[in-house]
């Protein structure tokens, strides 16, 4: 057994808790479902999936303090509670009200969502959410110095929010996330920047220096021992990616997604192996909207990821939480 969640606990989720006709393997919303057979996830699974779930509510211009409670009263209401309700930092002390005593989290983002904003702008709003009593914080990092091979501009707004939290009386609680914003980048680097954020920042992983690093007297290593401690997910992506204007192809899941995809949350869980970051989790968000995306995601991280799951899986959405439900209600008791 283990526990996705502590409010819920799950078998191991095992490709048979899904729909029997779905391949263990089979990438999320290409499940193919025959007519014949009983279709959709199991009851179980999609409990988990709600176990799991972040639910999230990242809209600046309709978000309110009544809408924030409405998503509260949804994330402890359900058949299941949610893992953590994830809102704008200016409504996370309502929402810590609103959940006292749930036992759902709240988390918020920084740096969000482009990822370009000045360390002390991070530090001041991951400052500003401990005070008002955040759990966990997801922040943004700078993709566009990865992409340019500035791998300690890239990493600088991670070590701010890490080293924000050790600085605070409330360190031991709070969770660090970092966004990696995986579909802004080339597909064959989305392991590349998990395993920077792990090896190098965190220290995972046997011989974190680079070559040459100690002979370089020059080399400055990222490692930061706040973010070791309290980086405990990597999260796809903002939800706010825009597509670009040259290519308006609709939104897919696949290639053209400016969020979440199998592939890379694939490459997220072997960096993640590779360098033996046992109590470091995945976040899946962006785009993640049907029944079958939440669970099949379920299952890629359920299968892929070594160790223990407990507490290493989430989903950030912020529309898909109601056909979860719908779908739990439909398999009856
Ligand atoms: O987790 C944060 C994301 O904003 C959720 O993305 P979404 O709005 O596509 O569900």
């Amino acid at each position: 057994m283990f526990q996705i969640n502590r409010n819920f606990v799950a078998g191991d989720l095992t490709p048979a808790m899904l729909s029997p006709n779905q391949d263990a393997k089979t990438a999320p919303n290409i499940v193919s479902t025959t007519p014949s057979m009983p279709s959709g996830p199991t009851r179980e699974s999609l409990l988990a999936a709600i176990a799991s779930l972040d639910l999230t509510s990242l809209a600046p211009a309709t978000d309110t303090d009544e809408s924030t409670r409405i998503l509260c009263q949804q994330a402890q209401s359900g058949p299941v509670p949610c893992a953590a309700v994830c809102v704008l930092p200016k409504f996370v002390a309502l929402a810590k009200t609103e959940l006292a005593g749930s036992g759902v989290k709240v988390a918020t983002v920084v740096n969000f969502p482009e990822g370009v904003a000045a360390t002390e702008e991070v530090e001041r709003q991951s400052r500003g959410a401990i005070a008002d009593g955040v759990d966990e914080i997801d922040v943004v990092w700078n993709w566009r110095k990865f992409t340019l091979g500035d791998e300690n501009g890239a990493l600088a707004p991670i070590r701010a929010v890490a080293e924000a939290v050790a600085g605070s009386n409330q360190s031991e609680q709070i969770v660090v996330k970092v966004i990696l914003e995986t579909a802004a980048l080339e597909s064959d680097s989305v392991y590349d920047a998990a395993h920077l954020v792990l090896h190098r920042l965190c220290g995972y992983g046997a011989d974190s220096l680079p070559a040459g690093a100690e002979e370089d007297p020059d080399y400055v290593s990222p490692f930061s021992s706040a973010a070791r401690t309290h980086l405990k997910f990597l999260k796809t992506s903002t939800g706010q990616l825009a597509m670009s204007k040259s290519d308006p192809t609709p939104v897919s899941y696949e290639n053209k997604s400016t969020g979440a995809t199998p592939a890379a949350v694939r490459a997220l869980a072997e960096a993640i192996n590779d360098v033996g970051a046992r109590s470091v989790g995945i976040k899946v968000s962006g785009g993640v909207r049907t029944v079958e995306d939440a669970v099949g995601y379920l299952d890629i991280v359920s299968t892929k990821l070594d160790g223990e799951l407990e507490g290493r899986f989430r989903i950030g959405a912020s529309n898909v939480y109601g056909k979860l439900v719908s779908a739990v209600e439909s398999h009856g008791v």
